[in-house]
């Protein structure tokens, strides 16, 4: 074991092209300090940097281990959150989901022809079982089984379905992908932090009817809960996830939290409020131009391409949501992403494009 996570360092360290937060904070004297210990789940330094140092164009590049792993190797993650995040405290507000009664905003584009789609997901661990590094696969189909009788409890127009991945033709699983329903195996980063371990037993995902709300089953996070429909209804969106939160915790699950965290997810990238709240968008013009990024950057969102992240573009659709996760509650993230849809649908149309 002690060979491994030597090797997987000298891999980093001898990346000196590597930007990633992993390599800029995993210092030699920190690395020393942290090589020998392990967690109350048996996580170790190796567990948490094997992805970034076998992939070191990550951006982040260090993966919890399980919960505990925020604790064990603070020094570490702590530094990485609070550069990811750009907070200089971790003091993490508790959740607020803000008035869902008399939200300011509605559909961000009611003439329906820039948004596409729009989607709010939130992710989730219980506290009780470590982080695909150090899950078995028994764990990992105890865990499918409890989440599954709790998502049996849900009624209304979050009554739905569970669909194991175990069982589900390649078809299917290919159609649900497509159409932006369904997670796969193909993200290298996630591979390489072990998160296709035993694949595809104990994942699936649960879906409504109309597949306005969707629960994945042990993708990257133990959970995630997603709303989303098509066009830009951002209000709806977000009632519906609010309205899903509260029965899930309601229904006898328990999540894994952290004062001054938030809530815990494998990726360091994702804790605090979990959420990412994004629309599809036609937006050609301005994601031409050379200050694209810089536009993004100075409302604090992200550009993705629409099949995931490290995906490209297609046809001038971008996938835009907020950046900012921890250090803001729930609805300010919304508020956040709303704000800066705004701006780039105002920004595509004074381009000459929106039509
Ligand atoms: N606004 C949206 N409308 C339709 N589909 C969406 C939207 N946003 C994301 N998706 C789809 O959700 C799936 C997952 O995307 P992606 O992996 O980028 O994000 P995520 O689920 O938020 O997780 P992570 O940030 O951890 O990667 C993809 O199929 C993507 O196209």
């Amino acid at each position: 074991m002690a060979d491994e996570v030597d090797s997987l360092y000298q891999r980093l360290r001898d990346a000196t092209e590597s930007k990633s937060l992993l390599r800029k904070y995993l210092t030699p004297n920190l690395y020393t300090q942290l090589k020998g210990l392990t967690t109350k789940f048996g996580g170790t330094l190796a567990d948490c940097i094997r992805s970034g140092s076998e992939n070191t164009d990550s951006g982040v590049g260090v993966y919890a281990s399980d919960p505990d792993a925020y604790t064990t190797f603070a020094p570490l993650l702590d530094a990485v959150i609070k550069d990811y995040h750009k907070v200089s405290e971790l003091n993490h507000p508790n959740p607020d989901f803000g008035d869902v009664e008399h939200l300011d905003f509605g559909d961000l584009d009611p003439s329906g022809k820039m948004i596409v789609s729009t989607r709010v997901r939130v992710g989730r661990s219980h506290g009780n079982y470590g982080f695909p590094p150090v899950l078995s696969k028994e764990d990992r189909v105890e865990m499918e089984r409890t989440t599954v009788e709790a998502l049996q409890k849900l009624d209304g127009e979050l009554k739905g379905t569970y669909h194991p991945l175990t069982g589900m033709s390649k078809e299917t699983q290919q159609q649900l992908t497509e159409n932006h329903f369904l997670f796969n195996d193909s993200d290298r980063f996630l591979r390489a932090a072990g998160g296709y371990r035993d694949w595809p037993t104990g994942r699936g995902i649960f879906f409504n009817d109309n597949k306005t709300f969707l629960v994945w089953v042990n993708e990257e996070d133990h959970l995630r809960f997603i709303s989303m429909q098509q066009g830009g209804n951002l209000k709806e969106v977000y009632v519906r996830l609010v309205k899903a939160i509260r029965a899930l915790e309601n229904s006898g699950l328990s999540f894994a939290k952290r004062e001054g965290l938030g809530y815990l997810t494998f990726c360091p990238s994702n804790l605090g409020t979990t959420l990412r709240a994004s629309v599809h968008i036609k937006i050609p013009k301005l994601a031409a131009t050379p200050d694209f990024k810089a536009f993004c950057d100075k409302y604090n969102i992200q550009a993705r391409g629409i099949h995931g992240e490290h995906t490209e573009s297609v046809g001038g659709v971008y996938d835009i949501s907020n950046k900012r996760r921890l250090g803001l509650t729930e609805i300010e993230a919304i508020q956040e992403m709303r704000r800066g849809v705004e701006a780039v649908i105002a920004e595509e149309k004074k381009l000459g494009g929106g039509n």
